[in-house]
């Protein structure tokens, strides 16, 4: 029964999309139309198949861990990809002639920077965050992933939306707003997909054998529930045309903007913060070997925490059409949130107390600190930045993008990195990783990465600025914008280096991740036990 409905579904959507492809009206609406008949019809086959056939999902352990497999592998790969096209597009920041002549319009600075800003957050970042919170929510409630296949349509759901994404904007359709570049259709299908997600996290919890829900369970829920409502407000638009791409928003001039960043601030708050904070709260008190330093501490920070994250998004748009209350709200409470922000950092910090002999001899723990080290910088940054004196400054120059990747290269890709180191031999059934020497290069290489990276964009960033309100004795501006640009050179080369570094430590760990999978002794997987 659940077969034929199944194989109707695909026939019906690869129906339509043979008569999309026909009728579209642009180029990046035609080759999506063309990749999901593809997949869709490609799927009626699978399935025809496959039909009235037993289907075993879960591993000898008693969990369903193939799309948690499925999902390292993906973040690793789209961390390559992400870290790959940072690099491009920084390079081509010093360097314009990198916008090569005749792959334009399709690799310019323009086009390849989204790509950069969603392989990296969503295509690397979400499947970690995917990845990790099934694991967690399966080892921390003591039952397997609920709803059977469904977690496999969540991860493959997913990757084929990081795909609609990627293309469409080397095919130049956008709707313009940061980190929802997507048009609608490639939208309603994330909402669909982050749904079956939600259901899948939810039903594994209200099914779970151990009464207690541990805390990364209260983070990883958070974030799924507040991502749904962000991405479901800022993205409300009435399409042109079912037959083309374009959309016109629902909200016009300054309620636009602000429900830009009420979900642009929200997407780091939720999405870069309390689901990462949730892989923090499993893999450093596992790795460690030692319980959370203060469970009464992670609670209180959570609700404060997500509470105040809220309210402070009008810090993206200090000096603008919007009214000086609703600026001054969001300055008081990203000045409010350091607190519960350094909660996090100290928690996880002071959870390594009485093992700090581990950092000599564990790189993966010297990961997990460089990760809350720089957690704890970026939100000291943060709400310094809020403040609307230091932001006349700051705002529109390099700072910002030094202490994004602050955030975004130390805390969220360190804590991956880590969590993957610690994944893969136990999801593959060996003792330990392939080659303990080759994470600590993969450790050093990435922090001198980032070091090169937010130094060149602080000096670069502070120095435009000053440059940018520098008046003569008569009031005259004494630089151009282009004087600016060029005294900004060095600082970019320098970035761009930070990037290579950065990139040869992911591919040495891509390089490790596959020689633990393909080799290394084969261990006997442990029965299910309730709660690790
Ligand atoms: C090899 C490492 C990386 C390099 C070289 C790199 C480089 C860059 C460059 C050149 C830009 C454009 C800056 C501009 O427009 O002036 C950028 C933007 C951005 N990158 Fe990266 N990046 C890297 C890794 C990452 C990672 C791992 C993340 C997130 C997890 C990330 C998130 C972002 C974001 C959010 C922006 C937009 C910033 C803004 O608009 O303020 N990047 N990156
Ligand atoms: C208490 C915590 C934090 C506060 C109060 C805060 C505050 C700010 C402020 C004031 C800006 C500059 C806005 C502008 O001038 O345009 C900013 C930009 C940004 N921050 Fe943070 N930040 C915090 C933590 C983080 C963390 C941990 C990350 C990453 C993991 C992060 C990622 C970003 C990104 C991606 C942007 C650039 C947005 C854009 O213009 O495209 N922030 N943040
Ligand atoms: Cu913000």
């Amino acid at each position: 029964m659940i077969d034929a409905v199944k194989l109707i579904t695909l026939g019906v959507i690869t129906l339509f999309c043979a008569i999309a492809a026909n009728w579209a009206l642009d180029l990046a609406y035609q080759v999506h139309a063309i990749i999901l008949m593809f997949t869709a019809g490609g799927l009626f086959l699978w399935t025809v198949r496959r039909v009235d056939e037993p289907r075993p999902v879960v591993d000898a352990n008693g969990y369903m861990d193939g799309p948690i497999r499925a999902g390292a592998i993906a973040t690793a790969g789209w961390g390559v990809v992400g870290f790959l096209a940072g690099t491009y597009i920084a390079f081509q920041l010093a360097f314009p002639a990198l916008n090569i002549e005749w792959a334009q319009p399709y690799a310019n600075f323009g086009r390849l920077r989204p790509l950069h800003t969603s392989a990296v957050i969503f295509a690397f970042g979400g499947n970690a965050l995917i990845m990790s919170s099934f694991y967690i929510v399966q080892r921390t409630s003591g039952v397997r992933l609920w709803g059977g296949n469904l977690a496999w349509f969540v991860f493959w759901g997913y990757n084929l939306f990081i795909v609609l994404a990627a293309t469409g904007y080397l095919l130049g359709s956008t709707q313009s707003k940061e980190y929802a570049e997507p048009e609608w259709y490639v939208d309603i299908w994330l909402t669909i997909v982050w749904v079956a997600f939600l259901v899948v996290y939810l039903g594994t919890i209200f099914t779970r054998r151990e009464k207690h829900i541990y805390v990364a369970n209260w983070f990883l829920l958070s974030f799924i529930v507040t991502v749904a409502m962000l991405h479901i407000v800022n993205n409300l638009s009435i399409p042109v045309s079912i037959w083309g791409s374009k959309s016109v928003q629902v909200f016009s001039g300054v309620q636009d903007a602000m429900t830009q960043w009420w979900y642009g601030h929200n997407a780091v708050g939720f999405f870069l913060t309390a689901g990462f904070l949730g892989m923090m709260y499993y893999f450093v008190p596992k790795q460690a070997g030692r319980p959370v330093y203060s469970y009464k501490l992670s609670i209180i920070h959570f609700w404060a925490l997500i509470f105040l994250y809220i309210w402070a998004g009008p810090h993206h748009l200090h000096y603008t059409a919007l009214p000086d209350w609703a600026s001054t709200l969001g300055m008081v409470f990203s000045i409010v949130l350091w607190m519960p922000s350094w909660g996090g950092m100290i928690n996880g910090l002071m959870t390594l107390q009485g093992g700090w002999d581990k950092l000599r001899t564990d790189p993966i723990i010297r990961m997990m600190v460089v990760s809350l080290g720089f957690y704890g910088m970026s939100t000291f940054e943060g709400p310094m930045m809020s403040i609307r004196a230091v932001n006349s400054l700051s705002h529109y120059t390099d700072w910002t993008i030094g202490h994004v990747h602050s955030g975004a290269l130390g805390w969220n890709g360190m804590i991956t990195f880590a969590a993957l180191y610690f994944l893969t031999p136990r999801l593959w059934g060996r003792t330990q990783m392939h080659s303990m020497a080759a994470i600590n290069w993969h450790f050093w290489l990435s922090t001198i990465g980032i070091v090169l990276y937010a130094a060149s964009m602080w000096v670069s960033g502070i120095m435009e600025g000053l440059m940018w309100r520098e008046v003569d004795d008569q009031g005259f501006l004494v630089n151009s914008f282009a004087d600016t640009v060029s005294a900004k050179f060095p600082m970019y080369v320098v970035r761009g280096l930070g990037g290579v570094l950065y990139l040869a430590g992911g591919l040495i760990m891509v390089w490790n991740m596959w020689m633990t999978i393909r080799g290394g002794r084969t261990v006997t997987a442990p029965v299910a036990t309730p709660a690790e």
